[in-house]
């Protein structure tokens, strides 16, 4: 992939925040923290603060927790990167769950492009070979589409998807 291609897509991108709190449930298993999403940006650095644990990965199916490590960040690849790699670097769906006793704090900096260009698959990640698996949009049409809608799994980037042969790929 050429730099370019992410270059031209990340400068003067976006930084936005989100802390999350989430006090102590007694009967965590009857509800969840945070439904679960994939972030709709290029990459999400987290960190999970005091090493609560909470969040959790869906991997084949299967809810995963992602254990934080001291003085460590979370890294989540999210929906844009994944169009602009045309797939090779996959968002991750994700939840947070609550604790009978503690409390949890999580604080989110999502890095996005700039709101006034659009985005789609990398130029020159495209030949006849491997062809677009996303379609081209506005920036801004984007997050608008995605702020629209309730969170749920990776739903608005299939959406985004090039139908070919009645199939989404
Ligand atoms: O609380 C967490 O660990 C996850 C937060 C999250 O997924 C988000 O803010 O998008
Ligand atoms: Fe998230």
């Amino acid at each position: 992939m050429e730099v370019g291609d992410t270059r031209v897509l990340f400068e003067e991108g976006m930084q936005g925040m989100r802390i999350n709190y989430y006090p102590p449930c007694p009967q965590p298993e009857s509800v969840i923290g945070l439904t679960p999403h994939s972030d709709s940006g290029g990459l999400t650095i987290l960190l999970q603060v005091s090493e609560i644990e909470g969040l959790q990965i869906k991997k084949d199916g299967i809810w995963i927790p992602v254990v934080p490590l001291p003085n460590a960040f979370t890294v989540n690849i999210g929906d844009i990167l994944e169009i602009v790699t045309n797939g090779i670097y996959r968002s991750i769906e994700h939840r947070a769950v609550v604790n009978s006793k503690k409390e949890r704090l999580s604080i989110a900096a999502f890095l996005s492009p700039k709101l006034d260009g659009d985005l789609g698959p990398a130029p020159s990640l495209i030949n006849e070979q491997t062809p677009a698996l996303f379609k081209r949009i506005g920036v801004a049409d984007f997050f608008r589409g995605y702020y629209s809608r309730k969170l749920e799994g990776k739903s608005y980037l299939d959406i985004m998807r090039i139908e070919k042969d009645g199939q989404k790929y």
